[in-house]
This record gives structure tokens, C-alpha cells and sequence, in this order.
């Protein structure tokens, strides 16, 4: 506990603006509905209600890892509510259960609950094996289940390594080739989408796992839709910025004391939500897209540009200082 005080005080040294004491280390984790946007997210709602038109997957039938919680949940909902029949698999099949009988309700669209480890690729078969019994195959694709935490990498233990490579960049690839076999067996198209993170692309300490596993998905994608297209498969990929979900937060920032910093790299000034994730994936899978393959879309309210740039902390320098800097600049004569 001293320690992590002391990683809050050399934060706020940083300008890291110091935390609340009831947001806090060792307090409770926030609430969701605690909303600490800054005030200019005002100009950017989330919108929560589906883009496309009503029925646009209808007749459709879409495979969803990961789809009992977060962003895969929000994800098969809204395909649900566009027409179509989901597949949601992963490990824990009460939660699935739970979920596919909710959305359902919700929608009329019936949604099936596979128990699956994407680690295991008999597992993945048995689990595409029922999806195509009780479904058909499905013309939709979402590679979306991941494992994570951070955690500095000399602790990595080999087996911690091969948790995270395997759930993300070995599941994936398990899910894809099962279901890409099958598909060109059978003579059909369909769209792949992965969810993958705003640092496959540039790496990041502390997920080191995660970050090579999620560049591998992404290298895998783009190769794939090279390759596949001629069999009527398209291959695009999501980057998330950081969205509130159970799973996410509580494996990245446990305490909740990265919340603020998070919130002031984002130019948008809000964290992303589910449906604002969830209508750019059903964009991406849907004949709306049609001419969309190999492309890997940032939805992050801004925050990768922003962490990026080497002059964007100017932005805390005030007028004054400006006018005193211009007047330095202006002065200076030659090199
Ligand atoms: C500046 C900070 C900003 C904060 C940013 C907040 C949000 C931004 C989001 C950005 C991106 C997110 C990408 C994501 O992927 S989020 C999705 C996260 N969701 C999940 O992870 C859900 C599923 N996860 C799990 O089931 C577990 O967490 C798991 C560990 C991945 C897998 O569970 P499993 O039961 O199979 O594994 P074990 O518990 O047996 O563990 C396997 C080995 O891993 C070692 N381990 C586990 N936890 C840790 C830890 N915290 N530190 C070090 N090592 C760990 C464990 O000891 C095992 O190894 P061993 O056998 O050698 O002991
Ligand atoms: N939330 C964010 O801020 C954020 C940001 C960037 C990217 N992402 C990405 O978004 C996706 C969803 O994350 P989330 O935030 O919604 O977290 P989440 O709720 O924890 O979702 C992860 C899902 O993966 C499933 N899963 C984990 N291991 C599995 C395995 N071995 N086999 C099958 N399924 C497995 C989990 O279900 P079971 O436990 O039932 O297996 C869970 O439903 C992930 O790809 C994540 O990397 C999230």
C-alpha cells in the first residue's frame, strides 16, 4: 500500500492530476455509473441506437467469441436487434446462457449459447460443430474473446505468456481457420471481424503479451483478406480505445486509478461505450462493407493521436505563456 501511494504522489509530479481520496488506492472500484468525462465531451454523445436499417441481418447468422459479456454482449445485441441469429460461445456457459436468454427476449431473434476454450482447438471444433447444427454456418464472423492484465514483464511466468498468446492470437487464429475451412468447403462467403486494441500498433509495456498477441491477429487479418477474398471472405479489424466493461477494468486498473489520466489523453474527453463499438462492427460485417476488407479502424475518441504526438502537453501551456514563448521565438535571429 506505501508504495502505491508513493506511485500516486510521482504521478502527480508528472501532472497527473492527484485523485480524489474516494477514488483512490485501496478504495472500491468506481462505480459504472460514476461519470468523470470532461465537460467538452458534451459535444460528442454516444449514440446507443443501431445505425443500420432495421432487418439488415436478417437471415443472417453470426459467430461471436466472447459474446456473454462487455463488448461482444453489446456486439450480439445489436446483431440481434438488425435480424440476426447469434452464436455466442466461450468458457463459462452459465453466463452465455444468461445472456443469449436476455437478448433474446429482447429481440425475438434467438441467440445460442457454445461452451468454447478458443485455446483448444477441439474445443473449437465441438463448439463451430453445434453452431452450424442448431444455426447453419454464419456469415458473420467476430473473433472479440481476449485475456489480459497488466503487469510489469519480469513476472511473466512462461505459463502467464502463453495464457494471453493463446486466448488471443492462437483462438483467433483457431476460430478463423475452423470456420474459413468450412466456409470454402461449402462455397460461402462471409466477414470476419477481430477486436483487437489501439496498441497492437504500438506496442505497449506492462501488456506485453496482449500487445504482440494483438499485433499477430492484426497481421493475420490483413493477410487473410489477401488471400481469402477469392473464396467471398472479407477480414477487417477494430481497435478499441478504452470502454468501461468488467473484464477490461478490472484486470488494467484495478484500483481505478488510472481513470483521470486516461480521460485527459482523450481529446474527446469521455471513454468510449458499447453500442458506439458495437455499430461499427455490425457496419464492418454488414453489405454495407462490402468493399471494406484488410482494414483496421481506431474508434479511441482520439487518444492514440494524442498519446503520440511529442507537442501535444502544450496543451497545458496557458496565453500568457504563449505570448512570452512567441516573443522568444520571434526574437531569435539565425541558427
Ligand atoms: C494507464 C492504465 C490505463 C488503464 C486502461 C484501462 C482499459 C484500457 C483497455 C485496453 C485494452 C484492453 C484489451 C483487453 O484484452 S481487455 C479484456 C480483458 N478480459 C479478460 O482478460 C477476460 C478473461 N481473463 C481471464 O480469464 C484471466 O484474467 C486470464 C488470466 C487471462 C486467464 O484465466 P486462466 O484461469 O486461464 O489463467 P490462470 O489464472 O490459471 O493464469 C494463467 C497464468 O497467468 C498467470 N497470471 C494470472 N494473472 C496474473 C497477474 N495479474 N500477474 C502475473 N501473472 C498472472 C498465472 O499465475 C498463471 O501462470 P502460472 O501457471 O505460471 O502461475
Ligand atoms: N474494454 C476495453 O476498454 C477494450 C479496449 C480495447 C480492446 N478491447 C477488446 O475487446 C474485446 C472484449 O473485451 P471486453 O472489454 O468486453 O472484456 P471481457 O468482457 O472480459 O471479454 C472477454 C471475453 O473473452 C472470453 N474469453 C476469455 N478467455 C476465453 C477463452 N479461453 N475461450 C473463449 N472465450 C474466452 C470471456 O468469456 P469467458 O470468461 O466466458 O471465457 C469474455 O466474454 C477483447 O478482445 C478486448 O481485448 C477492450
Amino acid at each position: 500500500m506505501a508504495s502505491l501511494l508513493l506511485l500516486r504522489a510521482s504521478l502527480a509530479r508528472r501532472g497527473a492530476p492527484l485523485l480524489s481520496r474516494q477514488q483512490g488506492l485501496g478504495e472500491p472500484r468506481r462505480r459504472a455509473s460514476d461519470d468523470k468525462s470532461r465537460p467538452h465531451a458534451s459535444h460528442f454523445p454516444a449514440q446507443a441506437a443501431p445505425m443500420l436499417p432495421p432487418g439488415t441481418f436478417a437471415g443472417k447468422v453470426a459467430f461471436v467469441t466472447g459474446g456473454g459479456t462487455g463488448l461482444g454482449r453489446g456486439m450480439v445485441s445489436m446483431l440481434s436487434a438488425l435480424g440476426a441469429q447469434c452464436v455466442i460461445a466461450s468458457r463459462k456457459l452459465d453466463v452465455l446462457q444468461q445472456t443469449a436468454a436476455e437478448i433474446t427476449a429482447e429481440t425475438g431473434n434467438k441467440v445460442h449459447a457454445v461452451q468454447c476454450d478458443v485455446r483448444d482447438p477441439a474445443s473449437v471444433k465441438a463448439a463451430v460443430d453445434s453452431a452450424v447444427e442448431v444455426a447453419g454456418l454464419p456469415q458473420v464472423i467476430i473473433n472479440n474473446a481476449a485475456g489480459n492484465f497488466v503487469s510489469p514483464s519480469e513476472r511473466l511466468s512462461p505459463n502467464a505468456w502463453r495464457t494471453i498468446t493463446d486466448i488471443v492470437l492462437n483462438g483467433s487464429a483457431f476460430v478463423t481457420l475452423d470456420l474459413g475451412k468450412r466456409l470454402i468447403q461449402a462455397g460461402k462467403g462471409a466477414a470476419f471481424l477481430a477486436i483487437t486494441t489501439i496498441y497492437a500498433e504500438s506496442g505497449s509495456g506492462f501488456v506485453v503479451p496482449s500487445a504482440a498477441a494483438k499485433a499477430g491477429v492484426e497481421a493475420m487479418y490483413k493477410s487473410l483478406a489477401a488471400e481469402w477474398g477469392r473464396y467471398g471472405m472479407r477480414f477487417n479489424v477494430i481497435q478499441p480505445g478504452p470502454i468501461r466493461t468488467k473484464g477490461a477494468f478490472s484486470r488494467l486498473d484495478p484500483s481505478g486509478m488510472f481513470e483521470e489520466v486516461m480521460l485527459d489523453r482523450i481529446p474527446v474527453g469521455r471513454l468510449g461505450t458499447v453500442p458506439e463499438i458495437a455499430n461499427l462492427a455490425t457496419f464492418l460485417c454488414s453489405d454495407y462493407a462490402s468493399w471494406a476488407s484488410g482494414a483496421v479502424v481506431r474508434l479511441d475518441g482520439g487518444e492514440y493521436v494524442s498519446m503520440a504526438g511529442e507537442f501535444n502537453s502544450l496543451k497545458q501551456v496557458s496565453k500568457e505563456q504563449w505570448d512570452m514563448m512567441e516573443t522568444m521565438i520571434r526574437k531569435t535571429k539565425g541558427s
